[in-house]
């Protein structure tokens, strides 16, 4: 599904050969600052390489609209943008922007159980803990049903057990569902236990 071949991003990242796969769970590990998310943001174009090529379905990423790729190729970034408001208006923001229509009320039910989230949708998410934003930030993306979803996941959420549940019943969903994810993630036991495919970054290259 993407092809990167010699890829530069300045000199924090170089990856002489990587593919990702349609339908695959890929999950992204290594230390802080190894290059993780720029890796990440370069398969929609939040970043664009300084040197080499990266083709989504053998199209040139250098000759797509960034917003016409952003519709297919959506990214959770580690701190998702949570607006003033209820949770009703921050579950439709996505799709507001991505110009889709409207989630029905049955589907922000749907995914609020998903999220394992009690709340009611006018309920203010001024009230909501930052684990349950970062929840409503994922039904957020689940509802716009990407073809290609990356997950750049805080490591705070992680030191909560409910959180990890959410997310690994969350990909089971999407691989189901034959969604193709991307995922970076501090936790070795949701990597192992998820993924198709684990790619360790380490000072700006891929080592394994
Ligand atoms: N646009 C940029 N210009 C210069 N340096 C950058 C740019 N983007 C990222 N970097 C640097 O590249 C390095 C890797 O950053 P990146 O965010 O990819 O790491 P990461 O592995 O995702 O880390 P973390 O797990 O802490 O989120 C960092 O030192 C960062 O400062």
């Amino acid at each position: 599904m993407f092809e990167l071949q010699n890829i530069r991003f300045l000199n924090v990242l170089h990856v002489p050969t990587l593919t990702i796969h349609e339908g695959d769970i890929t999950c992204i590990v290594g230390e802080s600052g190894a290059g993780k998310s720029t890796l990440a943001k370069l398969l929609n174009k939040m970043n664009s390489p300084t040197e080499g090529t990266i083709t989504y379905k053998g199209r040139d990423l250098k000759e797509m609209d960034a917003v016409t790729l952003r519709r297919d190729v959506v990214m959770l970034s580690q701190t998702p943008l949570i607006v003033e408001g209820t949770i009703r208006d921050n579950l439709q923001l996505g799709l507001h922007y991505a110009e889709k229509r409207e989630a029905t009320e049955e589907e922000m039910m749907r995914v609020l159980q998903e999220m394992k989230l009690t709340q009611s949708l006018e309920d203010d998410v001024a009230t909501l803990s930052g684990g349950e934003k970062q929840r409503i930030a994922l039904a957020r993306v689940a509802l716009m049903n990407p073809s290609v979803l990356i997950l750049d996941e805080p490591t705070s959420a992680l030191d909560d057990h409910t959180e990890e549940d959410v997310m690994r019943q969350f990909l089971r969903n999407a691989k189901q569902a034959g969604q193709t994810i991307i995922i970076i993630t501090h936790s070795k036991s949701l990597a192992e236990e998820v993924s198709d495919r684990i790619i360790t970054v380490k000072a700006g290259e891929i080592i394994d």
